[in-house]
């Protein structure tokens, strides 16, 4: 094998799980020669010389045959991802956002340079989702991917739910142990998982949808009352994305969910993270994995650059072979909506209504609603408000409840009144 020189950019989790797993692989022939970093007066564990502030250095190195771009800004990260691809390096990276808001540029700019960009540790740390999509699922018609995909917030749920430690203390562990983003609020509000959903969209169905066409929600405004809700229903809560496809679209979006504790993603915990795919073929497989910290994502990067080292390229063959399916967010789903006061939510966005209940300190509805109405409306931009998709959410069948009756009845109910009600449809 040939010894393989290694540009690297960023030495923070990830660039160091890098360097401690490329030493300590016991067949890997490649060593870093130059590390790019933002802050010179960091202390460094390695001596001063391997390290620089100028991105050219590497950029520009003849000697250099792959860079490893594991820094925390996309937008630089982009410009060094595809400098370094006209330069005629082929590059590995592990910034979920960046691929994801680019993807279709990277493609393009791959097809141009004949280099290459590969992005495992990208998509759920160490689980090896993307090759498999690639390369073993390559062929199969897929129905459906989902799982959860951010190590950050299920670390924070698992702790709230098994320890009953509070929000904020979950989450300054998750930020100490190297899960979370530098800004958490990429985990907390559902966008990196989104990203990672966007880039599986492409390898799974073949099309690329940007981010912002995405629903995401996230996990920050839970409140006791819906974690007392989950307890004494029996159900966890998990942050789960999905993509579906369903006749000729694809639907995909992340929301929290209610989660049975027979279901497959129940007993994913801490920073594990779960994806399940279901082909029309081999019907449904799950695969679990680390998705976030040092060693486990470093894993997934050495894994990329030892793929170059045979001249490893994703063909994307569903986005050539196949004709592009439509993205749609026209899809109803069940949720459970808890808010403060009765008028806070605009219920002519819903389907239909099967359940309502308002008391001094919890008020919610469970309804059907669809996607596209939840992330264009108003009230949910509200902080007070938190969605939760239910344990059945995702079967379609509607109930032809008219909402606006209710929402008559429902506005003049007074905070306070305890009214718990099952509609049936
Ligand atoms: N942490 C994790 O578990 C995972 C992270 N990722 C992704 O990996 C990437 C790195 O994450 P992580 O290691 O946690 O981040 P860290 O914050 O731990 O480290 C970031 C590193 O990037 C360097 N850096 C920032 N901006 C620049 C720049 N413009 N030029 C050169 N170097 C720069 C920093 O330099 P300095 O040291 O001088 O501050 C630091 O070394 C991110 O895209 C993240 O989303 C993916 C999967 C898992
Ligand atoms: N912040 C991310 C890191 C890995 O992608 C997460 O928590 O999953």
């Amino acid at each position: 094998m040939k010894n393989i020189n290694i540009g690297l950019f960023g030495f923070g989790c990830v660039g160091q799980g890098l360097y401690e797993t490329l030493n300590n692989s016991r067949n890997f022939a490649g060593e870093i020669s130059k590390i790019c970093i933002k802050n010179p007066e960091k202390k460094r564990k390695l001596p001063a010389q391997l390290f620089t502030t100028k991105k050219e250095e590497i950029i520009n190195d003849p000697t250099i045959d792959i860079v490893v771009e594991l820094i925390d800004d996309a937008e630089a990260a982009f410009y060094i991802v595809t400098e370094s691809l006209k330069a005629g390096k082929s590059v590995v990276t592990a910034n979920k956002k960046m691929v994801a808001e680019n993807l279709e540029t990277l493609v393009a700019l791959q097809e141009q340079t004949g280099k290459a960009v590969l992005y495992e540790g990208a998509v759920c740390g160490s689980i090896p989702i993307i090759r498999t999509l690639e390369e073993y699922f390559g062929h199969e018609p897929l129905l459906e991917v989902r799982g959860i995909f951010n190590g950050s917030t299920n670390y924070i749920l698992t702790k709230i739910f098994n320890e009953r430690l509070d929000y904020p203390k979950a989450l300054k562990q998750a930020q100490e142990l190297g899960f979370a983003e530098s800004d958490p609020t990429l985990d907390v509000q559902g966008y990196d998982p989104k990203y990672k959903l966007s880039i599986l969209l492409t390898h799974a169905f073949g099309i690329h949808v940007h981010p912002n066409d995405i629903t995401n929600l996230g996990i920050d405004r839970l409140k006791a009352a819906d974690l007392e809700y989950a307890r004494a229903h029996g159900l966890t809560i998990k942050l789960v994305a999905q993509a579906r496809r369903i006749g000729d679209k694809v639907y995909g979006f992340v929301i929290p969910q209610f989660v049975e504790p027979n279901h497959s993603l129940a007993s994913i915990e801490n920073e594990f993270n779960a994806v399940t795919i279901h082909g029309e073929f081999c019907d449904e497989q799950l695969f679990i994995g680390k998705g976030a910290g040092s060693l486990p994502t470093g894993a997934a990067v050495l894994s990329d650059i030892s793929a170059l080292s045979y001249d490893y390229k994703y063909e994307y063959k569903k986005h050539y072979n196949l004709g592009q399916l439509p993205f749609s967010n026209q899809s109803p789903v069940q949720v459970y909506v808890s808010y403060n006061s009765p008028e806070e939510v605009d219920l002519t966005d819903f389907e239909n209504i099967q359940e309502k209940y308002f008391s001094f300190d919890h008020c919610y509805i469970v309804g059907h609603v669809c996607i596209g109405k939840l992330q264009q409306s108003q009230w949910q931009n509200n902080p007070n408000i938190n969605v939760v998709l239910t344990a059945e959410a995702c079967q379609t069948s509607l109930g032809n409840l008219c909402v606006s009756d209710l929402k008559e009845e429902i506005s003049e109910l007074k905070k306070g009144q305890k009214i718990r009600e099952r509609i049936t449809v």
